[in-house]
């Protein structure tokens, strides 16, 4: 990902990207309903729905993997794919990113693809994880989450990768990083990610209480910008581009590598490392029974 002045962000690291989309219509292009000219047209997979507006040069990402957005390997991998392919297209300067479901921005790692699953497809998965991170945390785009749902742990690493998150003010939508409360623990990267984000002492009793902050407290604790009525998400996450977009691109972009390149890079030297870890840790019987334990409650809770 090249910049204007030829500084690079994240490696090409990724993966085969293009193998993992069987059977999805990634690349698809068609009009948008009402839509007529080409800043109309919208694209995308079967998982992310793409909505680009040429004239204003954004970009609305739709994350649509019902019924919570949870984060399959698929779902990882159109992410990645579609914002690559917004990144190469000189047209865009910024994305907003937001849920086609209602009530859940993202529900945070499919847990169907850590539980019983075997070391190299736990392997895999992670790796696609840890490329999505580095890819929206280095974009070269202004990212704005426009949370309209629900967004634990992996939704809210997220949403913690964009520049800016505006929260829908409905006290159902909690976001933060609960995985001990599941019996897992956030990654070095992810700590970094909250600590860069809300600072180490709350930070320290975040991660440690699995705290899921109601709307007033995540603006409070600084993890959202703004919280507005949930009509207003949308309008709202449109002026906070606009507030971004009227700096010059080379001098954001060249700020923002420098405020985050070191914790990117604390991830890239150690990515084999911290894989080999999150296998090992999540393939323990221990560490299974408990997600197993949680994802039979949560599927219990339906009824
Ligand atoms: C040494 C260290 C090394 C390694 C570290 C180890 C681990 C690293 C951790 C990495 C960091 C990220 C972790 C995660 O993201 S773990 C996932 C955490 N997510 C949650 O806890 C959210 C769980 N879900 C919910 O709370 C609710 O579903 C939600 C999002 C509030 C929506 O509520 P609602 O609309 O009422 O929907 P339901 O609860 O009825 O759910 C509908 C349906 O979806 C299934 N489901 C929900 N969440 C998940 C999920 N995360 N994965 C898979 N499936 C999920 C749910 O079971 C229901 O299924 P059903 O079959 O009953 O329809």
């Amino acid at each position: 990902m090249a910049l204007a002045s030829g500084v690079r962000f994240a490696p090409r690291a990724l993966l085969r990207p293009w193998a993992l989309l069987r059977g999805t219509t990634l690349g698809r292009t068609e009009p948008a309903a009402g839509g007529g000219g080409d800043g109309a047209r919208r694209f995308g997979s079967q998982r992310v729905l793409v909505e680009p507006d040429a004239a204003s040069g954004v970009a609305v990402m739709k994350l649509r993997n019902p019924p919570v957005n949870a984060l399959s390997l698929e779902l990882l991998t159109e992410l990645v794919i579609s914002l690559e392919k917004l990144e190469n297209d000189k047209t865009f300067r910024g994305i907003i990113l937001t849920s086609d479901c209602p009530r859940v921005f993202c529900a945070g790692l499919d847990l169907t693809e850590i539980c019983g699953r075997n070391p190299a497809h736990c392997a895999e998965y992670w790796k696609a994880m840890q490329e999505l991170w580095l890819r929206m945390y280095l974009s070269s785009l202004v990212l704005v989450a426009a949370i309209n749902g629900a967004c634990p742990a992996g939704g809210c690493i997220i949403a913690l990768s964009c520049d800016c998150r505006v929260l829908a003010d409905n006290p159902k939508y909690r976001i933060g990083l609960n995985e001990t409360l599941l019996g897992i623990i956030a990654p070095f990267w992810l700590k970094d990610t909250y600590v860069n984000t809300i600072g180490h002492r709350a930070s320290e009793q975040a991660l440690q209480l699995g705290s899921l902050f109601p709307p007033a407290e995540a603006l409070q604790v600084g993890l959202v910008d703004q919280v507005v009525p949930e009509d207003q998400v949308q309008s709202t996450a449109l002026s906070e581009m606009a507030r971004w977009l009227a700096v010059p691109d080379h001098a954001r972009q060249l700020t923002k590598n420098m405020m985050r390149k070191a914790t990117a890079d604390r991830l890239l030297r150690q990515r084999d490392a911290d894989t080999q870890n999150f296998v090992s840790f999540v393939c323990r019987d221990s560490i299974q029974k408990s997600l197993q334990a949680y994802l039979e409650k949560l599927r219990q809770r339906k009824g």
